[in-house]
């Protein structure tokens, strides 16, 4: 790892949340990756997702939409929340974000506003605690400077100024450190 993916490696490994920032190649999936491993190693329960069935493939995991059980996102958030509380098809998401100690997203520039919002609040509700995600630890990966991001993407929600984040801007992000962090 360079000294840049350092800079979020050691910290993610030490519970805090993040937000892995870096234009197109600059190794934030690597980092990700190399995060996700080193916690599953410590013995942690880390969910490894992205916003696109492709580079959730790419990485090995599953995309964030069928971690959380939301499908293609038409439910209002009572109506799922009620879904996973009470039908049995939603087990397995169930004790997956009652278990899951660390939710790695990749692409998260592509998540909207309410896919991520309702992510966060089934998190919250399910692990029945007023935390953010529910208190489990995040991190987060994307171009946010990229071309089209989703609509209303989800960097821009203001509830991220609740979390505790640091920031990792990869080489060309370098003092460009993002506000609301
Ligand atoms: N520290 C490293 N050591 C070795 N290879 C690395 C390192 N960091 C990144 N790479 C390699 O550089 C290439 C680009 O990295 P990666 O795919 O993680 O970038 P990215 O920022 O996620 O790109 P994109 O935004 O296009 O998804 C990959 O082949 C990756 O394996």
């Amino acid at each position: 790892m360079d000294e840049y993916q350092k800079k979020t490696f050691f910290p993610c490994l030490n519970g805090h949340n993040a937000v892995i920032c870096g234009q197109a190649g600059t190794g934030k999936s690597y980092l990700l990756t190399k995060i996700v491993d080193e916690l599953r190693g410590l013995g942690k329960s880390v969910s490894l997702t992205s916003s696109t069935g492709i580079s959730a493939t790419q990485l090995g995991g599953i995309t964030i939409h069928k971690w959380a059980g939301i499908g293609n996102g038409r439910y209002l958030n009572e109506e799922i929340l009620h879904l996973i509380r009470t039908d049995e098809r939603y087990n397995s998401n169930l004790r997956t974000i009652r278990n899951t100690d660390v939710l790695a997203v990749d692409e998260i520039s592509m998540i909207s506003t309410k896919v991520f919002n309702q992510v966060e609040f089934l998190c919250r509700k399910l692990r029945c605690t007023d935390k953010v995600f529910g208190g489990i630890q995040v991190v987060l990966c994307g171009d946010f400077y990229q071309l089209s991001p989703a609509p209303n993407f989800a960097f821009k929600l203001t509830f991220l100024n609740m979390l505790f984040l640091i920031s990792l801007s990869i080489k060309s992000y370098i003092g460009k450190q993002i506000k609301c962090l």
